[in-house]
């Protein structure tokens, strides 16, 4: 049911560029992460540090027993077995079929004959609602069809952990709202553990379990999704409202004047927390919880109107 991955102290720079330093969190077995920060806060960076493309300077990252960070490159073969991941453009090759691209894992990593990788690329195809598209170009497609097919393709070899790098980009609401949709009905049905880079703050409010924050060369806040969006530090709440008013500024961090021009501004409330989206089967995920239960177990009181059904978001301000 997935695996988690427990990352210790870890810290990364180019050169005398420190990107973020001292992160430790703990992505749960089978849950869905979510991992949010300004643009430039080395998010993809933490990606590709989590699958051995980028290695830290210092600290560790668990996974079953291996410390991605440390072991030979014989063990990491090993470890990135358990991954798939989907890039920002779906990353397909321009001159291949959506078959041929998704079937491309199967064909390089596996001794599979070709009637087993049809099976495989058809039950991923209809995973991700693309049966019919199997001929088609990538050039062909649409971007929402592109996303879809790159998530076929980071299935294939049914991994355990599935990151996705900024899914949304690029994508209306609507295909981001499907998308969504897609991502936790996959969680339901294969319990991987699943870690998500985005901007779109509405997916970070109602899609995972778990949310963190990279900010300003650290991890400001990781914790239960709950958690996150009934704090009221100045970062978090800021990020997760979509907020001008608070430390964040637009490179960054706002400086001492700008902060002291804000300080007699009201925050406006924080939004009602929504309920989590739900697989549209129904049938409620491995690790989902009850609706404010986080706050019930730790006194915590939530916003005014938050888990009702059919409640209509409000961020921004
Ligand atoms: N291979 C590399 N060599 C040197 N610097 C790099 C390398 N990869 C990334 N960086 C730098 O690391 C920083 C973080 O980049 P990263 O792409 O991870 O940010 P991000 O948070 O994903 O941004 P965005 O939200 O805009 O996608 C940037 O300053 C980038 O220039």
């Amino acid at each position: 049911m997935g695996v988690e991955i427990e990352v210790e102290g870890l810290t990364k720079s180019f050169g005398k560029q420190l990107i973020w330093g001292d992160v430790s969190l703990t992505v749960p077995a089978g849950e869905i992460c979510v991992m949010l920060g300004p643009s430039g806060t080395g998010k993809s960076v933490f990606l590709k540090t989590l699958i051995g493309l980028l290695k830290p300077d210092r600290g560790s990252i668990m996974i079953e027993g291996t410390d991605i960070a440390s072991c030979s490159e014989r063990d990491l073969y090993e470890i990135r077995k358990l991954f798939g991941v989907l890039f920002q453009d779906g990353a397909m090759f321009g001159s291949m079929t959506l078959y041929d691209n998704v079937a491309f894992p199967l064909r390089e990593h596996t001794r599979k004959s070709e009637s087993e990788i049809r099976d495989i690329v058809m039950e991923k195809m209809d995973l991700v609602g693309l049966i019919g598209a199997e001929g088609k170009l990538p050039g062909e497609i649409s971007g929402g069809m592109r996303k879809r097919a790159g998530l076929a393709r980071a299935l294939v070899l049914d991994p355990e952990i599935v990151l996705f790098d900024e899914p949304d980009s690029g994508l209306d609401p609507v295909r981001t709202a499907f998308l969504n949709q897609l991502i936790i009905d996959l969680n339901a049905q294969i319990d991987a553990t699943f870690l998500i880079v985005t901007h779109d703050i509405n997916t970070a409010r109602t899609v995972p379990d778990n949310i963190g924050l990279l900010y300003h060369k650290h991890l400001a806040m990781f914790g239960p999704r709950e958690m996150l969006l009934s704090s009221e530090e100045p970062v978090v709440r800021q990020f997760l409202n979509a907020q001008r008013v608070g430390p964040i500024g637009m490179s960054e961090e706002k400086d001492a004047d700008e902060l002291e021009a804000e300080k007699d501004q009201e925050l406006p409330p924080l939004p009602p927390i929504p309920m989590q989206q739900e697989p549209s089967n129904g049938i409620p995920r491995r690790s989902q919880r009850a609706p404010g239960e986080w706050c019930r177990e730790n006194g915590v009181t939530p916003p005014p109107g938050s888990f009702e059904p059919n409640m209509t978001m409000a961020v921004g301000g």
